[in-house]
């Protein structure tokens, strides 16, 4: 196996009694795009969120590059987070920017990278995604597709190293979706970057992906490769990914 660029070790999250992750261990290696399948509900956004530190486990651990997130001092945190992006499932935009305030924010914010260079990358992350026209709109004046495009140029807008993407083509007609694959595998050839994508495009998401993890009651109960997971014999993944009742 590949160098692991994050380690999720024996992960543990429980609301209220609802045991959601129990014991999930993972590894998603460099350079390349491991999208996590499952059930509705089952805890992939939860699990995204422990990645990226939106959420603290029980128990377990969360390591970068080797190094466990709980002993990062706050340098080593700030340089984490710098080289990481994460799109969420509902876009999260700010109602009160425009288009193209939402998407320079994170270089407005976070680097000291001159005016007329944010303008060029906020126009080619535009134009890549269909939106230019959009530029001086609010979010509430967009549709859902829009506004899901609009959050996938902010997230790639600081060119990261591993971008986490929570259902990025949910509410895309089939073209849109397929353009947001795309995107993201010209990104993966051109920046060599770490992906991972929570899908329910399946299987279509397979072939955007080179790692496949199945979550399932807590635990994840398949990793391999993506163009192997046909071949699995566990009943489980087999009857979801086929769309029955295991
Ligand atoms: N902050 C929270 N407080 C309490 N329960 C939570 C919280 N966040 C998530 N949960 C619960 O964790 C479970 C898993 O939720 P999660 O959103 O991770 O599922 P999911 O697999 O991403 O679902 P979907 O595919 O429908 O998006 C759900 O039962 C949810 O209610």
């Amino acid at each position: 196996m590949d160098q692991p660029f994050i380690e999720l070790i024996d992960i543990h999250k429980n609301f209220s009694g609802n045991h959601v992750l129990d014991g999930v261990n993972l590894s998603i290696e460099k350079g390349r795009v491991t999208c996590v399948i499952g059930k509705s509900g089952t805890g992939k956004s939860v699990l995204l969120k422990h990645i990226i530190g939106l959420m603290q486990p029980d128990s377990g651990q969360v390591c970068v590059d080797g190094m466990p997130t709980d002993q990062m001092d706050n340098i080593q945190k700030h340089r984490f987070h710098r080289q990481i992006s994460y799109m969420f499932q509902d876009n999260a935009l700010f109602d009160f920017l425009t288009v193209w305030e939402n998407i320079a924010l994170p270089l407005t914010e976070k680097k000291k990278i001159p005016m007329d260079q944010i303008r060029q990358r906020v126009k080619e992350k535009m134009e890549a995604l269909e939106i230019s026209k959009h530029e001086n709109k609010y979010p509430a004046q967009l549709s859902g597709g829009i506004r899901k495009r609009v959050a996938l140029a902010r997230a790639l807008i600081t060119e990261p190293v591993a971008v986490l993407f929570d259902e990025p083509t949910s509410g895309l007609d089939p073209v849109r979706r397929n353009s947001v694959h795309a995107m993201i595998t010209t990104y993966q050839k051109e920046f060599g970057f770490t992906a991972v994508i929570v899908s329910h495009d399946i299987p279509q998401i397979f072939t955007i992906s080179q790692r496949v993890a199945m979550l399932d009651q807590g635990k994840i109960i398949y990793f391999g490769k993506s163009d192997g997971i046909f071949q699995t014999d566990n009943d489980i993944v087999k009857a979801f990914i086929s769309g029955k009742e295991p």
